[in-house]
């Protein structure tokens, strides 16, 4: 069975790319290098041994899209293709609700015209907002979001929802990331933000690089044990996993499912660094900051629904996941050179 990846060179698809393969699915690709390179999908290649159709192509373009569904003969698709700075789509919005909305409706136009109804879908904890019990099980409401990525991932997850209400021939796993990091323990593909990294654990790698000087912890006055924020970080392989799980599920004829895909375990940012020092063996610089505008204290997931009907959990722990990131860094100090 054929997948369709898009936004396949990515940090989240190109892990889920070796993982569908070593699970025997044959994949396309799609990609614009809007925030990735080639590179990546050589590596994936690299990892693999084996090959993968890719297009270089917008997925707003729908004449490429529907042309790549018949040819490639997919049976499913898995899309990751987005825009994701929380603090650029606060600046650019129009850019983000084209890319993010426009690029989706015309997936999933393209999807029902070739008739091929099975969708996983990269969603985010953010549609959870600051949620008042923790913690965060799939059925949490009132959905909420602060900026407008978040609200990409919420419009997206509505229109689904009635697009299934529509037509009940669908069959859609919405899965709900909270924090990916760490990489491919062959330290050949991981994260590669351009630029200043905005989220943490790729800025503490730049730091421990010697890149920058010091991390910036965003707050310790939030109501935690050492007064710093909490997530459930996840590594990168097991959420990729996860993927494979949600695509078995999909041949079930579920309909619509919507699946938390974290460790249910939360850590502090002090303790974040503190792993991170044990993986690199150098001690870390960092000065307290205020806080963040927009971040929550805590947020951490209930991800037993993944684990009862997908039959999924996450393996890696907190260590595994810096030292895996360190690697990654160490091995490719300029990332993919992009
Ligand atoms: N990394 C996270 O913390 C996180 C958390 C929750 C959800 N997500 C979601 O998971 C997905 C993957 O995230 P990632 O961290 O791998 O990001 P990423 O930027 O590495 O991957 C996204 C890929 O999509 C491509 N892309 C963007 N717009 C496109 C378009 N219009 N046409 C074709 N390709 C396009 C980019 O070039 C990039 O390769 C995104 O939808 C993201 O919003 C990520
Ligand atoms: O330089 C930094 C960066 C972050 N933090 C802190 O580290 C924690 C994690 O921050 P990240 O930026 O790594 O991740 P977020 O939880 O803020 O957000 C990420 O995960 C969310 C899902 O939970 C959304 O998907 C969002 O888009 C994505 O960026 C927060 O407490 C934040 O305040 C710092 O102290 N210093």
């Amino acid at each position: 069975m054929k997948v369709l990846v898009t936004g396949g060179a990515g940090y989240i698809a190109s892990h889920t790319i070796i993982e569908l393969l070593n699970a025997g699915y044959e994949v396309a690709a799609i990609d614009n290098f809007s925030n990735s390179s080639m590179e990546s999908i050589r590596r994936v290649e690299k990892i693999s041994g084996k090959k993968i159709s890719f297009y270089e192509a917008d997925i707003q373009e729908k004449d490429t899209l529907c042309d790549i569904i018949i040819k490639e003969e997919i049976k499913a698709v898995i899309h990751f293709a987005g825009l994701k700075a929380v603090g650029e789509s606060c600046s650019i919005p129009l850019k983000y609700f084209r890319n993010n909305l426009v690029g989706t409706i015309t997936l999933l136009e393209v999807m029902q015209e070739c008739n091929v109804k099975n969708l996983v879908f990269s969603s985010s904890a953010t549609v959870y907002g600051e949620a008042k019990t923790i913690p965060i099980t799939e059925d949490y409401t009132p959905l909420s979001v602060t900026n407008p990525y978040g609200r990409t991932k919420l419009m997206i997850e509505e229109m689904l929802q009635d697009l299934y209400r529509s037509d009940s021939s669908w069959n859609i796993a919405i899965l709900r990331y909270f924090n990916p990091i760490g990489a491919h323990e062959s330290g050949e593909i991981g994260e590669d933000p351009n630029g200043i990294p905005n989220n943490l654990v790729p800025y503490i790698a730049k730091v421990a690089m010697g890149e920058l000087d010091h991390i910036k912890v965003y707050g310790n006055d939030y109501d935690t044990p050492d007064g710093t924020g909490i997530r459930d970080y996840i590594h990168v392989v097991d959420l990729a996993l996860g993927h494979i799980k949600a695509i078995e599920k999909l041949s079930q004829n579920p309909g619509l499912e919507i699946y938390n895909l974290g460790t249910g375990v939360g850590y502090s940012v002090l303790e974040i660094i503190h792993n991170y020092e044990l993986a690199c063996g150098k001690k870390l610089p960092y000065t307290i900051e205020a806080r963040r505008p927009g971040d929550i204290a805590v947020s951490y997931a209930d991800p037993s629904k993944a684990f009862r009907e997908l039959g999924w959990k996450a393996e890696r722990d907190i260590h595994k996941m810096c030292e895996d990131s360190y690697r990654w860094q160490s091995k490719n100090p300029k990332g993919y050179g992009k």
